[in-house]
């Protein structure tokens, strides 16, 4: 399967607490994101990509070359089916996405962005339909206040690890970032996880017990 596929398999076939538990069950414990990270669009916010990482620097005064350091190069190299992730800013002191970062991010085909830091231009971003997650929301601009240093480098978003190129998974319960190294394996057993779970489901609904279930299949 190449990354489209997978990802428009995960959609159909998956949710992101299936995810979590699979990675539960492989030692991965710390991979769902914190939970101030919420969807701005309850109707708008699954969506599976891949990261791509954008480093910020708090600062207080404007750098004047380059006042928003390399946020643009950044956003311009955005690519079908990324995710764009924001390192946290505990701080809060401004909004690094608005509905133009929202914009230029969809017309290069990326598929959503996890904002840990605020977000503006709220209302203009849902009528685009552009999933993003975000910690809060507040009407400032970055420039003068934050500036980007780098890219695609590991940053820091929502407590866990994320580095350049990992699967992200977001629906309406949170986000999860899926290591490289156990993806393949990820999604084998969250597939026979996912199964279980329908046919628990299925038997709960025509009146089994959970006790029953439980012993059936194993699965909760
Ligand atoms: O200017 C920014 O950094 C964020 C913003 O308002 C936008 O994306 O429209
Ligand atoms: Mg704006």
């Amino acid at each position: 399967m190449n990354d489209k596929e997978l990802f428009a398999w995960i959609k159909e076939h998956l949710y992101v607490p299936v995810v979590c538990d699979i990675l539960d069950s492989l030692g991965y414990r710390n991979q769902a994101m914190h939970q101030r990270l919420r969807p701005l669009d309850e109707n708008c916010c699954v969506f599976v990509g891949r990261a791509r990482t954008f480093r910020w620097l708090e600062t207080d005064y404007i750098v004047k070359e380059n006042p928003y350091g390399k946020e643009i190069e950044a956003m311009d190299s955005l690519k079908e089916n990324d995710v764009a992730i924001h390192s946290t800013d505990s701080a809060g002191t401004n909004a690094p996405w608005g509905e133009l970062m929202s914009t230029a991010a969809k017309m290069r085909g990326a598929v959503g962005c996890v904002c840990d830091s605020q977000i503006r231009d709220c209302m203009r971003i849902k009528e685009l339909g552009f999933p993003v997650f975000y910690t809060g929301i507040r009407p400032l601009d970055s420039q003068g206040r934050g500036l980007v240093v780098d890219y695609d480098v590991p940053v820091r978003c929502g407590d866990v690890l994320v580095n350049p190129g990992d699967l992200v998974y977001a629906d309406f319960d949170g986000v999860v970032v899926v290591p490289k190294e156990v993806e393949a394996k990820v999604f084998e057993l969250a597939r026979e996880k996912a199964n279980k779970e329908n046919i628990s489901r299925k038997e709960l609904l025509e009146g089994k017990t959970l006790a029953e279930v439980y012993a059936k299949y194993g699965a909760l």
